[in-house]
């Protein structure tokens, strides 16, 4: 579903990813761990179309989308929910979905009903502002927004961030069951490893901007070395 071969990306004159190859199949969920400052963010805001590729290419579908409008890439199946959960604070939790529906089907498309089996809050707070919700509810906001448009694939920047263990667990409880049920194809990028075990079946490392291993989740969760050596201070 998704190809990126020899991607090279970075801001200004530096590269922070420097030809990186990945490929991940329809229906697998991919955690996608390393250090700060390694490019995982980096690699998503590529994917997306936000950071343009100085060299590489990258196939979505079988379509190439490296120089591709993000607008475009979204209306392909992709949906990106960024670190630190970027709600449209004024508006309400309809509103916000509404829009997150609207935005890759079309005028008059609804709020897919699944939304609110995977995140209940958010259909009890239908009229409040994004603004005024918990942290962990303008997470599960940002999400629900994004799958609002129906994706076959979603891009997750570490979703635990700041959020307390109950909602992170509760969360990850979602984002699986999407992934079961809905067919989803998902990275997650997240620091928090027992979420991304509890999420994805394969676990890749990334290192000074490329994959330098890679393990199912079941093969880490027995042998926690790659975490040390890829994760450790
Ligand atoms: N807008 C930017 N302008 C310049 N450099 C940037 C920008 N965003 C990120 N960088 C740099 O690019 C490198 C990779 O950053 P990136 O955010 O992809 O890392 P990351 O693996 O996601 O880590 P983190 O968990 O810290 O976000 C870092 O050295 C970072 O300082």
């Amino acid at each position: 579903m998704l190809r990126i071969d020899g991607l090279v990306c970075g801001y200004g004159g530096s590269q922070v990813l420097r030809g990186l190859d990945l490929q991940i199949a329809a229906g697998e969920s991919v955690a996608l761990l390393g250090r700060n400052g390694m490019g995982k963010t980096t690699l998503l805001r590529a994917i997306m179309g936000l950071l343009p590729a100085k060299a590489g290419k990258l196939w979505f579908d079988d379509r190439r989308i490296d120089g591709t409008k993000t607008e475009a890439i979204a209306k392909a199946g992709l949906a990106f929910v960024p670190q630190g959960r970027e709600i449209f604070p004024d508006l309400t939790v309809a509103e916000n979905l509404q829009l997150g529906a609207m935005g890759r089907r079309g005028l008059g498309a609804g709020i897919p009903q699944e939304i609110f089996q995977r995140f209940p809050i958010l259909a009890e707070r239908l009229k409040q502002k994004g603004g005024t919700l918990s942290g962990g509810q303008q997470q599960q906001l940002a999400i629900g927004r994004a799958l609002a448009g129906q994706p076959k694939m979603l891009l997750l920047d570490e979703p635990s961030d700041g959020l307390q263990p109950s909602i992170v667990t509760e969360v990850g409880r979602a984002m699986r069951r999407e992934v079961e049920e809905q067919g989803l194809t998902l990275i997650t990028v997240e620091q928090n490893v027992a979420l991304a075990l509890a999420i994805a079946e394969r676990c890749l490392f990334i290192e000074n901007g490329i994959l330098v291993a890679e393990t199912s989740s079941a093969a880490l969760r027995a042998d926690d070395s790659l975490i040390h050596r890829y994760l450790a201070i």
